[in-house]
């Protein structure tokens, strides 16, 4: 029963949506890393729900770094975050009833009943939180190394952004943005598209599209800890998330050889590809091309309608209806989540190709 990933750089996550504090532990940071705080609170801000088309919870996030920092700087040492919970409704939620589609059922198959259930607990999407706060101080030290990691919602509620396959995209531009798409009219009609959802008392899904620019070539390993695999792992930890793709990805499967190929040029004396169906990564290892990939985002579980469940203490059928405060969609508010476990695998895959000191600033 653990809640840490990475290998060299590791995450650990704690906490429960209505408990008294959520935070990360992040460890094997180089020293010297500058911390800015200001950065970690407009990541969170990116995240906090704002409107009609998220969660009606309200939380300042006023974090605490408590160690591993010291005079702005890494110190090298585990670094923890802290984050409080305040905005709780502890009494929109009764032990019994599973919430189908969330983790209610499966956390009672665990932990025998043991669990927090309020909020979603452990599970809740409360605790991206602090894998936000955790994520912005590896975004920063990437960014540093010219690694820039940017996501768009490609899609929400059926509704198609412009595409991101053009690599002129301003990723800076697109990470300030509060609901990130390319294309603003679309991104109004998937406002839109999930306020009325929210009014039939129903929720929607989506795609996040992501890039990454700047990976030097020669990252990953060729079998199990493939760029691929070290991702999918740290995206699949994003509740809600049911699928990743590479590149062309499932598009592949109807492709031929002489459509798929990237053909590959000479470019300042570099290899590039003149396409990018592979997503930058060719034998789990990048190529040099922006890694590019996307996550399938279901649509929020709790919905305001009588849905058939089980008590699961109990053994019996019953029917529920969520009264409770809920995002009616959650991949606008998925975007940061994805871009924070992104740099921590990505932080996790560098130092075990370069060393953990690579992302220190005596080594720029
Ligand atoms: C940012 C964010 C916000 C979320 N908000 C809600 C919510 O308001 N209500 C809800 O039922 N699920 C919400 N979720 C999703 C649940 O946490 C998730 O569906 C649940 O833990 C089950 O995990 P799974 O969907 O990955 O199987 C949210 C997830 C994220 C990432
Ligand atoms: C608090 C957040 O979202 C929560 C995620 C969530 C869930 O089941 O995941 C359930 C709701 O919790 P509550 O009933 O306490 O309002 C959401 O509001 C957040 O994302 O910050």
């Amino acid at each position: 029963m653990k809640n840490t990933f990475g290998t060299s750089l590791t995450v650990t996550l704690f906490g429960e949506s209505h408990g008294a504090e959520i935070g990360a532990v992040i460890d094997g940071l180089a020293p010297g890393i500058p911390v800015d705080e200001e950065f970690i609170a407009s990541q969170l801000t990116l995240r906090r729900p704002a409107g009609r088309i998220s969660t009606a919870r309200q939380e300042a996030d006023p974090f605490r770094i408590v160690s591993g920092v010291f005079e702005g700087r890494t110190t090298g040492t585990p670094m923890a975050i802290l984050i409080p919970n305040a905005d709780t409704r502890s009494g929109d939620y009764q032990r019994g009833p599973a919430r189908p589609g969330h983790a209610d059922l499966t956390a009672y198959a665990k932990y025998h009943g043991y669990e927090d259930y309020r909020g979603g607990g452990h599970f809740s999407g409360r605790i991206t939180a602090a894998l936000v706060a955790a994520g912005a101080v590896a975004i920063a030290a990437l960014r540093r190394k010219g690694i820039v990691i940017g996501t768009h919602v490609a899609r929400c509620a059926g509704i198609d952004d412009a595409p991101f396959t053009d690599l002129s995209v301003d990723l800076p531009r697109l990470n300030s943005l509060s609901f990130a798409v390319l294309d603003e009219a679309k991104g109004q009609a998937m406002r839109e598209a999930v306020e009325n959802a929210a009014a039939r008392c129903d929720s929607v899904g989506g795609i996040l599209e992501t890039a990454i620019t700047g990976l030097p070539a020669g990252v990953g390993e060729p079998w199990f800890d493939t760029v691929e695999s070290v991702l999918s792992h740290a995206l699949f930890s994003v509740p809600a998330v049911k699928g990743v793709e590479f590149g062309s990805g499932f598009a592949f499967a109807d492709m031929t050889g002489s459509q798929a190929n990237d053909p590959i040029r000479m470019k300042d004396g570099k290899p590039v590809t003149t396409t990018n169906n592979n997503g930058g990564i060719n034998g789990g290892i990048t190529n040099g091309m922006p890694v590019i990939f996307r996550c399938a985002v279901k649509p929020t579980p709790s919905i305001a309608q009588e849905q058939q469940t089980v008590n699961p203490g109990t053994g019996t059928e019953t029917t529920l209806v969520i009264n409770g405060r809920h995002d009616p969609a959650i991949v606008h508010r998925a975007r940061v989540v994805v871009d924070s476990v992104t740099a921590l695998a990505l932080c996790d895959l560098l130092a075990l190709r370069f060393g953990t000191d690579w992302l220190a600033p005596h080594n720029d």
